[in-house]
């Protein structure tokens, strides 16, 4: 054991790049992302390196000399940086190993993802959700510790490792701690479709913001809803769904929902608490889908959250429309804007809203540039299947007066003596609903929306 102090909040970062493999990105951008991540948790980046290999070693995942070149690395340094982020998945074994022969705690891809999906849950359920990705990544590196061990070493257990009591008495500990989150997260996931149910009975169109991580989403949400949403150059700073109304210039009310930034290689015990995060998005009205267009590796990640969004279950067709709101223009020069914007025309021609094939719109959540055009876009679509009614309320019917007042959009109210004339935006079904509840109401007046799509 090394005497030297070693600092825990000083890392290095590994990207170990295989030779031959598939992928939309360069290793540069991959590091990059890496060391994007370990900032999210605060960490500080003493040294960061891509570490080319031809294929992983069943060790130590890393080829002998780059294990010791970065053990020199770490000793080189004063104070030592007590960690290690290897941006790949490692197996317990190399885990363990990497951690013995650099005298470090090591991190591996899905446990850096654990800890800033840890640190970054606000509500109780982010929280449960969390904590139990982070149970079940435990009880899965026990379990296939031991059957390794088991195969090779005759079950006599590694080095000091723990034995197979002990394992078996640790694997029933973390199922009973499973088994309880389990039912909390069922009990919190009631309270919360409760709210929903709710929320569907004012029926506001619910949009609903996605994008991969560090788009710029809280920063859009922010400048929509002039909430304090915490916004800063970190990743994951909204792991809960946060909800607000916001009014468009029709007058139309309508819920903004801020969701969880994607990301790329996600691991899967953060699938599940991921899809519940996401779940409004498959309930929404409208998507919007905020892109940084000023990023290297745009495309690629524009790919990975249409993954992770038909993954979810939103369709190519016949879902909900989807706007991507291609954000921080103000960082891209006069040539790129304009190739941009030419793209952004073209798709509002189209007027398709396809997840695929999505209308485009250039803004800068930053400068505020395009926010206008934006807000008329939801505005069209929030209002399509909308009409604008006036209904005839006697005075003296507070209850139906009040129920009008729940159900749609009021944009204006006219009082004589004995009747109100509210005129409202409200959809077809609710309509329906208030005059067969509320027989002394009367329509007097209707006139369709002018629908954006034909
Ligand atoms: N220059 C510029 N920077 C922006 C713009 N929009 C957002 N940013 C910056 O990009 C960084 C990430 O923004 P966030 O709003 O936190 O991104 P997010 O998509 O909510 O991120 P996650 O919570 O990780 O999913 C912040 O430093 C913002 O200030 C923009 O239009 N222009």
């Amino acid at each position: 054991m090394s005497t030297v102090q070693s600092d825990l909040t000083k890392a290095l970062v590994i990207h170990p790049a295989l030779a031959g493999a598939a992928d939309l990105r360069s290793e540069q951008a991959r590091l990059e992302e890496a060391v994007g991540l370990a900032g999210a948790i605060d960490l500080e980046v003493a040294h960061a390196a891509v570490a080319p290999l031809h294929r992983p070693r069943p060790a130590t995942y890393l080829g002998e000399g780059k294990v010791a070149e970065i053990a020199a690395i770490l000793n080189a340094r004063d104070p030592r940086p007590g960690l290690v982020v290897v941006d790949c998945a490692l197996s317990p074994v190399q885990h363990r190993n990497l951690e013995r022969a650099w005298n470090a705690k090591v991190l591996d891809r899905t446990a850096l993802i654990l800890e800033i999906f840890g640190a970054r849950a606000q509500t109780a359920e982010g929280r449960l959700q969390v904590e139990l990705a982070h149970l079940t990544y435990q009880r899965s590196r026990l379990v296939r510790s031991w059957t390794h061990l088991e195969r090779q070493r005759g079950g006599r257990g590694f080095l000091g490792g723990p034995g197979e009591r002990q394992i078996e008495a640790d694997r029933r500990a973390l199922a009973d701690r499973i088994d309880r989150i389990k039912e909390k997260l069922d009990q919190v996931r009631r309270t919360r479709s409760l709210q929903r149910a709710k929320r569907k009975k004012a029926p506001h169109p619910v949009v609903a913001l996605v994008g991969y991580t560090n788009a710029g989403k809280s920063t859009l949400f922010n400048r929509l809803t002039r909430a304090q949403v915490l916004a800063k150059d970190l990743l994951f700073a909204t792991l809960d769904p946060t909800m607000r109304a916001i009014t468009l210039v029709s007058g139309e009310r309508v819920v903004l929902s801020d969701t969880v930034g994607f990301i790329s290689d996600l691991p899967t015990q953060l699938v599940a608490a991921f899809r519940a995060t996401l779940e409004e998005v498959l309930e929404a009205d409208v998507i919007v889908h905020v892109r940084d267009a000023s990023h290297i590796d745009a495309e690629a990640q524009r790919q990975d959250v249409l993954a992770v969004l038909r993954e979810l279950g939103v369709r190519d067709e016949g879902g909900p429309p989807v706007i991507e709101a291609l954000n921080k223009i103000d960082l891209l020069d006069a040539e790129e804007k304009q190739t941009l914007r030419a793209a952004c025309r073209l798709s509002r021609e189209r007027a398709i809203f396809a997840i695929d094939e999505p209308v485009r719109v250039a803004i800068s959540a930053v400068t505020g540039e395009g926010v206008d055009e934006l807000l008329s876009l939801i505005d069209d679509l929030a209002t399509e299947h909308r009409e604008t009614v006036t209904v005839a309320v006697p005075a003296t019917d507070g209850a139906a007066r009040a129920r009008l007042y729940e159900i749609s959009t009021v944009l204006s109210e006219e009082r004589t003596d004995e009747t109100a004339l509210i005129t409202v935006r409200i959809a077809e079904k609710p309509r329906g609903q208030f005059l067969k509840s509320f027989p002394h109401a009367r329509l007097v007046a209707s006139a369709v929306e002018q629908r954006y799509r034909a």
